[in-house]
C-alpha cells in the first residue's frame, strides 16, 4: 500500500468527516466523498466536494486512489452497512486505507487488519490484535495483548484492559471498561458506561455497573 496515494472517503455523515478531518490532518489527499443521496452531489464537506454515490468510482482506479470507509457504526447489527461496502468494494479490487489519527499513540509492536482507523487521542498498546474494519474511537484505551475482532468498534472514551479478547462484530459503547483477561464473544453490545467484570458468550448484551446481560433490547 502507498501511503502517499490519495483517497475517496465512502459515506458523508459525522463518522467520514471525522476521517476526513484526521485524512487532512495527516497530510493525505482527500479527493472528497461518496454518498447516495442525489441531492448532496455537488456539495461540499470540510471543503471536499460529495462527488456523488458509490457509482462515482468508475470513474478511478484502484491503482491511484484509495478508499477509506465512512460508514460508521453504533451497535452489532448483521450485516453492518460499513462491512457489506467495505466487502463489496474490496472485492471489486478497492483497497481500503488505514487511517490513524497523529495524536494517537499506536505501538509499533501491535498488529492492524485493513482499513483499521484510530482516533485522535486513543492509545493501542504493544501486542494488540486489531481486526478487519475495526475502530478504535476518540480518546478509548486499548491495552498490551487486546484482541478486537473484524468490524468491531471500540467507541470513545472506553478502556480495554491487558490481555482481554473481543469478538467479530462487536460494540463496546462510549466510556465502557472491560476488566483485564475477560472475553467478549462474536456479536456482543456492551452499552455506554458499563463496568465488564465476568467473560460473556456470543450476542451478549452486557448494560450497566457492574455489567448483566440484558435480554429485551
Ligand atoms: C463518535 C460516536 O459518537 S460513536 C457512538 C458511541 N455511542 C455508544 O457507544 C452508544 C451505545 N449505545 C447504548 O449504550 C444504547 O443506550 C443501547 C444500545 C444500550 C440501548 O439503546 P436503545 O436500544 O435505543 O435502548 P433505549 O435507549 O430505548 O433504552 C432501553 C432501556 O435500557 C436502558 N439503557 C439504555 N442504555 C443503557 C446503558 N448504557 N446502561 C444502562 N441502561 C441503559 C434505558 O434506560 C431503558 O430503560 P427503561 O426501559 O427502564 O427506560
Amino acid at each position: 500500500m502507498s501511503l502517499a496515494l490519495p483517497v475517496i472517503v465512502i459515506g458523508a455523515g459525522g463518522h467520514a468527516r471525522v476521517l476526513a478531518d484526521t485524512l487532512l490532518r495527516s497530510g493525505r489527499p482527500v479527493l472528497g466523498f461518496t454518498d447516495a443521496k442525489a441531492a448532496l452531489r455537488g456539495t461540499a464537506l470540510l471543503g471536499l466536494p460529495i462527488l456523488g454515490s458509490d457509482e462515482v468510482l468508475e470513474s478511478y482506479s484502484p491503482r491511484e486512489v484509495e478508499l477509506v470507509n465512512g460508514i460508521g457504526s453504533i451497535d452489532n447489527r448483521r450485516p453492518s452497512v460499513r462491512e457489506q461496502v467495505q466487502e463489496t468494494l474490496r472485492a471489486q479490487g478497492w483497497r481500503f486505507a488505514r487511517v490513524i489519527h497523529p495524536s494517537a499513540t499506536l505501538s509499533s509492536y501491535a498488529t492492524l487488519g485493513d482499513g483499521v482507523q484510530i482516533m485522535a487521542g486513543s492509545v493501542v498498546q504493544c501486542g494488540a490484535v486489531l481486526g478487519d474494519g475495526v475502530i478504535i474511537n476518540t480518546g478509548s484505551i486499548v491495552e498490551h495483548d487486546v484482541c478486537v475482532g473484524d468490524w468491531s468498534h471500540i467507541a470513545p472514551g472506553a478502556v480495554v484492559c491487558g490481555d482481554v479478547s473481543i469478538g467479530r462484530f462487536c460494540h463496546i459503547g462510549a466510556g465502557v471498561t472491560v476488566r483485564q483477561g475477560l472475553s467478549i464473544g462474536d456479536g456482543s453490545l456492551v452499552g455506554l458506561g458499563a463496568a465488564v467484570v465476568r467473560s460473556t458468550g456470543t450476542s451478549s448484551v452486557l448494560l450497566g455497573v457492574p455489567a448483566r446481560p440484558f435480554n429485551s433490547l
